[in-house]
């Protein structure tokens, strides 16, 4: 079944065209990793399917997506943004928001046992009661992963999720992504470090200047791609069994 759909989708800012006749299908149970330079559209293109952009030509579950409702959308796609904002609520309170979708007036406890697990998936229900505006850059960004995970969506939408983390939170985050897809749900996540995304992701789509340039598993990642798409010179290289890319 394909969670995703996207056919010949293009978008401007303002008549600045920042996507370009896209094609993307994204099978459900899928870990798709969109890499590319600074402005080629990646997260533009994050926005467009996952419905926070109205972008025409896009298909959830074979449906168009503007033919959701905002609940029903919520209750399948979870967005994580760049950056989660802080705020003058509680972290257990905005991971709750993660639970709008399904709640009437109070949290059920089913919704309560949700954010519980959300918390403890990320390390972070120990401060489940601190303000967000007092947290740091990373323990924000795993708030904002944990409301996401609390929307138990079909599809996971992250853009650039391991920035601001430390080296092993960044590999939690990244396992946490390949347990979601092994469990049969779907991960897109826009990138910029390659050697995690050629670590954990199935699929990587290249994109440069609001095109996708190249898609495809492991085989598409020659050092001729990166000089295509970032202009550098790269060698690839085993290093126990992991393909790393080491630019020269
Ligand atoms: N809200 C906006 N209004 C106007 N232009 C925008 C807006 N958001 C993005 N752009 C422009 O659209 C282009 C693509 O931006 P986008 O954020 O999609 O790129 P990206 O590939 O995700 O980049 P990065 O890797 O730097 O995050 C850029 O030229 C950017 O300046």
């Amino acid at each position: 079944m394909k969670a995703i759909k996207a056919r010949n989708l293009s978008f401007s800012y303002n008549g600045a065209d920042v996507l370009k006749g896209i094609n993307l299908e994204v099978e459900e149970g899928e870990f798709l990793a969109i890499l590319g330079p600074n402005g080629a559209g990646k997260s533009t293109l994050l926005k467009c399917i996952s419905g926070i952009l109205n972008c025409r030509g896009v298909e959830v579950f074979g449906k168009p997506i503007g033919e959701y409702s905002r609940n029903e959308l919520a209750r399948i796609i979870a967005y994580v943004p760049q950056r989660t904002e802080p705020g003058f609520m509680t972290v257990f309170d905005t991971v709750l928001l993660g639970r709008r979708p399904y709640m009437g007036l109070r949290p059920s406890k089913k919704d309560l046992e949700a954010v519980k697990r959300a918390l403890e998936r990320m390390g972070i229900a120990g401060f489940a009661l601190k303000i967000t505006n007092k947290l740091s850059g990373g323990e924000l960004q795993k708030v904002g992963i944990a409301r996401a995970l609390a929307q138990e969506p079909k599809i996971l939408m992250m853009d650039e999720p391991t920035n601001n983390l430390d080296i092993r939170s960044q590999l939690e985050v990244m396992r946490l992504a390949r347990e979601f897809s092994a469990e049969g749900g779907t991960v897109i996540m826009v990138m910029h470090d390659v050697n995690l995304a050629l670590r954990f992701a199935g699929r990587f789509v290249f994109m440069k200047n609001g095109k996708i340039v190249a898609d495809g598993g492991r085989e598409i990642l020659k050092p001729s791609i990166f000089r295509e798409v970032y202009g550098v010179d790269v060698i690839i290289e085993e290093v126990r069994g992991i393909p790393l890319v080491v630019p020269v």
